[in-house]
């Protein structure tokens, strides 16, 4: 999160030279500019010694923080690979990358990791919950390995929010598909991130189920005023978002704000 204006000790933001009157906290929104991400001439190779695969090649790309942006595109695109190198999971082979003010291009792996502790929530396909852990353990155990004392308090509540408080120490087998996929948004929101990202939550549920996961994913991040990011091949989920960035073929073929 850019900030380019400083908040005073008296609740004002000012900046004498550009503006006449002071600025109350109420022109916050209208004066700050804010970046989850941003993005430039980020590229991608996999397996660059041997068979190198361009993957992306050459984004560029700022999102808001707050904002709620819809990743579609063709399968084999690159829309996996886009969302792992902005969620810090792969390292991008080149260009700049800065996310919630932190330089993802100066980082190892170690500190991808340390940067994705707590600012950053991932939801997937496949759920990925660990088998021999309860719902509880599950979201908690994330919370407590980055040094919360209160992590389960907070897996509890977040448990309650997304409505699985009464299957707190049920395993992931005894949980159907959509309830494993709310523990899944539960372990991502608990922390409190800055950036929600999501790639295909409803891919593995029936439609029914899917749209509840939609709601659910909504109200819990409208919350917390976090910026998401969703990977979607649904065109009305696409549409509820403010924004709909389309890549092709590793770039960014079309970029569209809601009416
Ligand atoms: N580890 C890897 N090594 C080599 N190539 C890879 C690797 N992971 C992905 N790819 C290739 O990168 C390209 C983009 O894959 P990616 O999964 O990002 O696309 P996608 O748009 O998310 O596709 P889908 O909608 O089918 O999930 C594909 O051609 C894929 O085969």
């Amino acid at each position: 999160m850019r900030k380019h204006w400083e908040l005073s000790t008296n609740g004002c933001v000012s900046s004498a030279s550009l503006l006449a009157r002071p600025l109350y906290l109420c022109d916050w929104f209208l004066v700050t500019s804010t970046n989850s991400i941003s993005a430039r001439n980020l590229t991608l190779t996999y397996d660059p010694e041997n068979t190198p695969v361009d993957v992306l090649r050459g984004i560029d790309l700022d999102i808001a923080t707050g904002e709620v942006i819809a990743l579609l595109g063709p399968s084999g695109s690159g829309k996996s690979s886009l969302m792992a190198v902005l969620s810090g999971l792969e390292r991008a082979t080149g260009g700049s990358l800065i996310v919630a003010d932190q330089d993802f291009m100066a980082m190892d792996e170690d500190g991808l990791a340390q940067a994705r502790r707590g600012k950053i929530g991932i939801v997937l396909q496949a759920f990925h919950l660990l088998p021999t852990m309860t719902a509880l353990e599950n979201v908690a155990t994330p919370m407590e390995l980055a040094g919360a004392d209160d992590a389960t308090e907070r897996a509890k509540a977040e448990l309650e929010a997304v409505g699985l408080g009464h299957r707190l120490d049920h395993y992931p087998t005894q949980l159907s598909g959509g309830e494993q996929q709310r523990v899944a948004i539960a372990r991502a929101i608990a922390p409190g991130p800055d950036l929600i990202f999501a790639d295909e939550p409803t891919g593995n549920l029936d439609v029914a189920t899917g749209h509840d996961i939609i709601e659910l994913l909504f109200a819990r991040r409208a919350e917390t005023g976090a910026t998401l990011l969703v990977i979607t091949h649904d065109v009305e989920l696409a549409e509820r978002c403010d924004r709909i960035v389309t890549i092709g073929d590793g770039l960014i073929a079309k970029d569209t704000k809601a009416a």
